[in-house]
C-alpha cells in the first residue's frame, strides 16, 4: 500500500475544497456545498466522528448510516448549531439514499478487536461488510473520496479497490486507508521521550496499518530534542507498532481505539 495513499478524513475534506477559490468561513453561504457520509455512524468511532463532522464548517450535509442505532445518533448530533444538515439512515434499503451525492465517504463500519486478536482476525466479517458498502459507493457516489477505517486496513483498502475496478469507478487518488492514528501515536511517544511539546513535533510514518508494516521514521522526526539512543528508537518504534494492541488490552474486551481514531 502506498504511503501517499494514507490520509485522514480531514485532509480528504480539505482536498475536495482545494480546487475551489479560497474563501473566508465567516459566512457559511460562501463555503462550497459538501456532503459527507459516515458508514457505521452509531459505533464507537462513528459517534465521535459524526460529532466532529458536524462541527466541521466545510460540511454542509451529513449522512449518518448504520445497520442499527442511527436515528438516535442523528437526532442527537443534529441539535448542534452548526451548518451541516444531518440525516440518519438505517438498514441496507436506505444505503443508496445515504450515499447519493456524497463528496466524501468515511467507513468505520465493522467489528473491532478483542484482547488476543490480531487485525487479520477481523477479516472474515469486515471484508464482507466493506465489499457491500464499496459496491453501493460505486453505484451511488462513484466520484466520492473514500476513507477506509475498518480493519484490517491493509486488506480492506485492496478489497474496496477491487470492487471499484470491477465497477469501472476506481481512482487511486480517491481511495485512502486511514492510518493517521499511527502518526498521532508516533508524535505523542516521540515528544514524550524527546522532551518536546506534542503539538509541535512531526514524525513521518510510512507503510501500512498492522504491526511491522507500520514504519515510523524517527530518524526524520523534527524538531530534535533530547538525544535518542538506538534503544530509545527501537522502543518508540515498537510502542507505535503495538499502539492499537495497547488500547485493546486497556479496554479489556470493550473494543479498540475510538476517540483518538475519530
Ligand atoms: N484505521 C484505524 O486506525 C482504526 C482505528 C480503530 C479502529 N479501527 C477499526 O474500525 C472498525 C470500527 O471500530 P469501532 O470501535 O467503531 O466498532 P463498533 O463495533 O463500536 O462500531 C462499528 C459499527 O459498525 C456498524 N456496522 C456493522 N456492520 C455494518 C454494515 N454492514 N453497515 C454499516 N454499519 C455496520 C455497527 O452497527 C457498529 O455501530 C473496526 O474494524 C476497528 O478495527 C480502525
Ligand atoms: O488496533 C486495533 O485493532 C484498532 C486500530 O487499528 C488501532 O490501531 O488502534
Amino acid at each position: 500500500m502506498r504511503a501517499s495513499l494514507l490520509r485522514s478524513a480531514g485532509e480528504a475534506l480539505r482536498r475536495t475544497s482545494s480546487s475551489a477559490p479560497r474563501r473566508s468561513y465567516a459566512s457559511s453561504a460562501a463555503v462550497p456545498e459538501r456532503k459527507v457520509a459516515v458508514l457505521g455512524a452509531a459505533g464507537g468511532i462513528g459517534q465521535p466522528l459524526s460529532l466532529l463532522m458536524k462541527l466541521n464548517p466545510l460540511v454542509s450535509r451529513l449522512a449518518l448510516y448504520d445497520i442499527a442505532g442511527t436515528p438516535g445518533v442523528a437526532a442527537d448530533v443534529s441539535h448542534i448549531n452548526t451548518r451541516a444538515e444531518v440525516a440518519g439512515y438505517m438498514t441496507e434499503e436506505q444505503l443508496g439514499q445515504a450515499l447519493e451525492g456524497s463528496d466524501v465517504v468515511i467507513i468505520p463500519a465493522g467489528v473491532p478487536r478483542k484482547p488476543g486478536m490480531t487485525r487479520d482476525d477481523l477479516f472474515n466479517i469486515n471484508a464482507g461488510i466493506v465489499k457491500t458498502l464499496s459496491t453501493a459507493i460505486s453505484k451511488y457516489c462513484p466520484n466520492a473520496i473514500v476513507n477506509m477505517i475498518s480493519n484490517p486496513v491493509n486488506s480492506t483498502v485492496p478489497i474496496a479497490a477491487e470492487v471499484f475496478k470491477k465497477a469501472g469507478t476506481y481512482d487511486e487518488k480517491k481511495l485512502f486507508g486511514v492510518t493517521t492514528l499511527d502518526v498521532l501515536r508516533a508524535k505523542t511517544f516521540y515528544a514524550g521521550k524527546a522532551g518536546l511539546p506534542a503539538a509541535d513535533v512531526n514524525v513521518p510514518v510510512v507503510g501500512g496499518h498492522a504491526g511491522i508494516t507500520i514504519l515510523p521514521l524517527f530518524s526524520q522526526a523534527t524538531p530534535t530534542g533530547n538525544a535518542l539512543s538506538s534503544d530509545d528508537i527501537k522502543a518508540l518504534t515498537k510502542r507505535t507498532q503495538d499502539g492499537g494492541t495497547e488500547v485493546v488490552e486497556a479496554k479489556a474486551g470493550k473494543g479498540s481505539a475510538t476517540l483518538s481514531m475519530a
